[in-house]
């Protein structure tokens, strides 16, 4: 399903924190919205799913989102927040479950086809042996992967994802990507995900939209968005861009005032830095 916003306004606390901004995320592709801290990256996607007021246009298959019931919406988009509200003592898997109250009939209960799905996702996202775990007893990157698990168990066609990885170890965090990838290509998702490693958004998106100062700064493929001047004027970092071995771009930190190290050898004891 193609998601469409076009000239999103929203304002907060009387400040104006998106300006005009237009997003076009075709059916069954991955985009990636990146920028500086504060740039109005997580606000956008609560603008998509209407819970922060805004003006313009955000469109689902050409159907207008906000005009959905909040059930039938939860069919189609799925979001997993920055920072859930998570209730105290509540079990992962039950947590899990609640992906599947959209599809509960209401006075109803979890069918088994529920549970089932439940127990896939979080079999998928490594999280079997913690199913009933409360919730505040886990870690944070173990919370960040259950509310992942939350939105995969609501089967919907869009997913948005707020910075997905922050909290995972290396592995956990190319685990969530690969698996989100996979989902997207087997059951043609289409996603959106804020996230701030630029050469993690660069391996996996189709293209990315940079947001700064509450407008789009740029949106494209990740080799025409991470330019290392783009990075500089948005970030204020110094980067070095090398394309990776598909072409997408590589990010490495420069250190301002050292000069550029060639070779292992220079980095042997006693070398001169300078
Ligand atoms: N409820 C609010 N009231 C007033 N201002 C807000 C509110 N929520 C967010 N803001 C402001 O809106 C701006 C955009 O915030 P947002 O969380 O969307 O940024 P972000 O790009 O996701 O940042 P980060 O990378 O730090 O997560 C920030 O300046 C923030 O201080």
């Amino acid at each position: 399903m193609t998601v469409k916003v076009r000239g999103l306004d929203v304002a907060l606390g009387g400040r104006p924190v998106l300006n005009g901004v237009s997003v076009s995320v075709p059916a069954g592709t991955w985009t990636a919205v990146i920028g500086p801290n504060g740039a109005g990256k997580s606000t956008l996607l609560r603008a998509i799913l209407g819970l922060v007021p805004s003006r313009g246009e955000v469109t689902v298959a050409g159907e207008d989102l906000g005009a959905l019931k909040p059930r039938h919406r939860a069919r189609v988009v799925a979001y997993a927040p920055q920072t859930p509200n998570l209730p105290v003592g509540m079990t992962v898997f039950d947590y899990t479950l609640l992906g599947r109250s959209p599809y509960i009939p209401h006075l109803g209960r979890e069918s088994s086809a529920d549970r089932a799905v439940a127990a896939e996702v979080l079999g998928r996202l490594d999280l079997t042996g913690l199913a009933a775990r409360p919730l505040d007893h886990l870690s944070g990157g173990e919370r960040q992967r259950v509310v992942l698990a939350r939105a995969l168990a609501q089967q919907t066609s869009v997913l948005l994802l707020d910075e997905p990885t922050t909290a995972l170890d290396i592995g956990h965090q190319q685990q969530v990507m690969e698996l989100v990838d996979q989902l997207r290509l087997a059951d043609e998702l289409t996603v959106v995900t804020t996230i701030h490693d630029l050469t993690l958004a660069a391996q996996y998106a189709d293209d990315l939209v940079l947001l700064s100062g509450g407008r789009v700064a740029a949106a494209g493929p990740p080799g025409e968005v991470l330019t290392r001047s783009a990075v500089a004027e948005h970030f204020g970092a110094r980067v070095r861009v090398s394309p990776g071995p598909d072409g997408r771009p590589d990010l490495s930190l420069e250190r301002p005032g050292r000069p550029e190290r060639s070779g292992g050898s220079e980095c042997s004891a006693g070398s001169a830095d300078s």
